[in-house]
């Protein structure tokens, strides 16, 4: 059986020590619920960290939590006091986490810590090696794990990688500042899918892996010689039924059954029934924006002095990575901040906040989901934020305002939550307001619709669509390498080239037979080629076509020694050998007058780009440009073109890196057909690699060999990945 492995920095445990006795305890949070379903359904392991520094374990022990671990399929991996500190503490907390979060000024680069990480992600992918066969595939977890998809895949090339990030993906303008920012990206790359909370974090990626590596990236798929790596967008969900279930639970308690929390908040309510309760609930991080938000909420008291006495903020910080300087001084701010407000406003009888430094059981975590009036989830970054899902679960008669930062991942599923800028103090102060003023209706019509969709999309469906799309990536790259031309394949095209009497052979040129540079004019051929050409020529029975749609001065330029036809501009020019140039169709050119302005106004809106004029088409070039710049002015360009110039029977065709506008009717397989029209070829050989080729691989006869180089969706017959393997084939012949 396939079987689905989870790799994470913890495992879906706790170790829990009670006098002698050692036993695990099972975490609640969102990535352990979710994926506990995964890996049970599909019989694999899940790999991770125990939590335990390993130099305070004797052998016995050790073995005793490995034993543990076991029962419950799980295989744990170790650290020891000195990897916890640089790996964890260290390159995990101190580098890479508050550098994804943008809080740049917190990212320390230590080159001790980078050394331990990529040790420590070793120890990962080896411990995730020795539980795999072949063929099963492995879902690895965060970015405390950045390098482990790259180091199985490649000593596993045939096990299928996920890999999610549960924290934001930072723009590149903040990601360019990591000293190891090639190494994290591929690492990230031995995946076959990447998947992302949002996809703005998902476009983040693909602009880092561009602009790091200039890679081919086509919709969602990223092209790497023979691989094709998928990147999407799954925003994670939470257990909605485990959330709704327990509300009703709670509900239902009899007096006697309620617990401390419980009944405190009933007499809280029961000492003035105007009393509002707005609730906080995060770890202790910088990035949950908890001192903005006590900020607000004082200022809130100031400007609302109507609210005094009858609200209070419960606010619960949950410890974290205490260890960590700048969680240290953190605590010292809100201690301070917790002080000053309540000293403020309090009274006697009168605390507008209680706060709480520690974490609650689950059980009472509902209850104060169910008793709040608002929510107040603000943090300066976040990836996702599960509270704000967990909140509105439980809000059972729909009742209850969530006010959401914008910077948070769950912002952009939760548009019916009142949205602040976190670091608007005046802007909260009046949400908490507008909030606390919210007629019922309103809040059950906008609860309603969020609650339908944290339904919907819950943290199953969404381990399910991830495994899913998994799945795909698989059938993808095994799509690409079942037309891909193996030794055999190229033997057996061989063998039929050499039984055949008569043949054509259709080569496009660039991207095909030269690969690309900046400057077309640079793409000459070079030696290798030309020697090619000249032994594929020389052989009487081969005609030997360059089909292209480059101008037909270059082309003739390049090849004049050669007994070699030429077709140019995509079908308009033919020169066979020792010919001179003819017309293959009937064009016109009245059109370009009304062309070339619409696309100087984007040379000058686009640096780098530039045009190129033809007889019977105009080209616009990209290649040079901003990449990202470049794809969105292509599409403003077609788009332009489509609505104003309808009129004229153009084509606009979009090449690699170009935007090509011609004549309609006139393309390389009509071209090619008519080329070969009443011959009697019984070798057709046809290779390219863009959009223009298509025509050529729709158009010719069935038995005719197509090849597409790259690993585009084609409708040619066979697949190469390069350039260089075009001409490994080509010298066969
Ligand atoms: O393991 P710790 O160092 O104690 O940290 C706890 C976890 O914090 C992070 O949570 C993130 O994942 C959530 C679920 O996808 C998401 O809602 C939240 O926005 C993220 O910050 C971290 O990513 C986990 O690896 C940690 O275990
Ligand atoms: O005392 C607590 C407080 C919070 N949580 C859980 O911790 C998770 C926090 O996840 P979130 O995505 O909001 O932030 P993270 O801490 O992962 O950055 C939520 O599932 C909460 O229910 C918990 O188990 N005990």
């Amino acid at each position: 059986m396939q079987k689905i492995h989870i790799v994470s920095n913890r495992l879906p445990f706790s170790v829990k020590e009670e006098g002698e006795n050692t036993t695990l305890e099972a975490s609640v949070g969102g990535l352990a619920t979710g994926m506990k379903s995964i890996y049970k359904d599909y019989g694999g392991t899940w790999i991770g960290w125990t939590g335990l520094d390993s130099d305070t374990l004797d052998a016995d022990k050790q073995k005793k939590v490995d034993q543990l671990f076991k029962q419950e399929k799980c295989a744990s991996v170790h650290l020891n006091s000195e990897e916890i500190q640089l790996f964890y503490e260290g390159f995990s907390n101190r580098t890479i986490w508050p550098l994804f979060h943008y809080f740049t000024q917190y990212a320390d680069f230590n080159n001790e810590d980078w050394e331990t990480y990529k040790a420590v992600n070793q120890k990962f992918a080896d411990a995730t090696i020795d539980t795999l066969e072949d063929g099963d595939s492995v879902w690895i977890h965060d970015y405390q794990l950045l390098l482990v998809p790259e180091m199985i895949k490649s000593k596993k090339p045939n096990v299928t990688i996920g890999f999610f990030l549960h924290i934001p993906f930072p723009s590149y303008e903040v990601f360019r500042i990591l000293p190891w920012r090639k190494e994290i990206i591929q690492g990230m790359l031995g995946a076959d899918l990447i998947g992302f909370h949002t996809y703005d974090y998902e476009r983040h990626f693909f602009s880092c892996v561009r602009r790091l590596f200039g890679y081919e990236i086509s919709f969602n798929q990223i092209h790497i010689d023979e691989r094709i790596i998928i990147a999407d967008s799954f925003p994670m969900g939470i257990d909605y039924e485990k959330f709704k279930k327990s509300a009703q639970d709670v509900g239902m308690k009899s007096i006697k059954e309620k617990s401390e929390l419980h009944k405190e908040l009933d007499k809280y309510f029961l000492a003035s029934p105007n009393r509002k309760l707005i609730l906080s609930i995060d770890r202790l991080d910088y990035t949950k924006g908890i001192p903005n938000r006590l900020k607000a909420f004082g200022r809130f008291l100031e400007k609302y002095p109507e609210f005094r006495k009858k609200v209070t903020l419960i606010m619960l910080a949950v410890p974290s990575r205490d260890q960590v300087d700048h969680y240290q001084q953190l605590k010292k701010e809100v201690d301070e901040l917790v002080g000053q407000i309540n000293g403020t406003y309090g009274s006697i009888n009168y605390a507008p906040i209680w706060y709480f430094y520690r974490s609650l059981p689950f059980s009472n975590l509902i209850e104060l989901y169910s008793s709040c009036d608002v929510a107040l989830i603000t943090p300066v970054r976040d990836g996702m934020n599960l509270v704000a899902k967990e909140y509105v679960a439980s809000r059972l008669n729909n009742t209850g305002v969530l006010i959401l930062s914008e910077m948070a991942g769950v912002a952009k599923e939760m548009g019916e939550a009142l949205i602040i800028n976190p670091v608007d103090e005046e802007e909260m102060a009046d949400s908490i307001n507008q909030a606390l003023t919210m007629p019922l209706e309103e809040q059950k019509e906008r609860i309603k619709y969020m609650k339908e969709r944290i339904q919907r999309y819950d943290v199953f469906k969404w381990a399910k669509e991830f495994i899913r799309t998994l799945k795909k990536a698989e059938s993808v790259q095994n799509d690409f390498l079942a037309k891909r031309i193996t030794n055999q394949l190229s033997t057996k095209i061989v063998d039929k080239y050499a039984n055949a009497k008569k043949r054509a052979i259709f080569l496009d040129y660039d991207g095909t037979l030269a690969p690309f540079v900046k400057n077309p004019q640079d793409a000459k051929p070079d030696e290798e080629l030309h020697n090619i050409i000249k032994k594929l020529t020389a052989n009487k029975a081969n005609t030997v076509t360059i089909i292209s749609g480059r101008d037909r001065y270059t082309l003739e330029k390049w090849f004049s020694g050669h007994h070699v036809n030429l077709i140019c501009e995509h079908g308009v020019w033919l020169k066979k050998v020792d010919g001179e140039w003819e017309m293959l169709s009937a064009v016109n050119n009245s059109w370009m007058p009304n062309v070339h302005p619409v696309m100087e106004s984007f040379v000058d809106r686009t640096p780098g780009s530039f045009i190129e004029e033809k007889n019977y088409s105009l080209v616009w070039h990209y290649r040079k440009s901003e990449p990202e710049q470049g794809e969105l002015r292509a599409n403003e360009l077609k788009d332009e073109l489509n609505t104003h110039l309808s009129n004229h029977n153009l084509e606009i065709m979009e090449g690699n890196k170009v935007i090509e506008v011609k004549s309609g009717g006139i393309n390389k397989g009509i071209a090619a057909l008519q080329f070969i029209s009443n011959q009697p070829y019984d070798f057709i050989m046809a290779i390219g690699d863009d959009w223009t080729d298509e025509f050529m691989f729709r158009e010719l006869p069935e038995e005719a060999i197509t090849i597409k180089v790259g690993m585009k969706h084609t409708k040619a017959a066979y697949k190469v990945e390069s350039v260089e393997a075009v001409r490994n084939l080509l010298k066969l012949m």
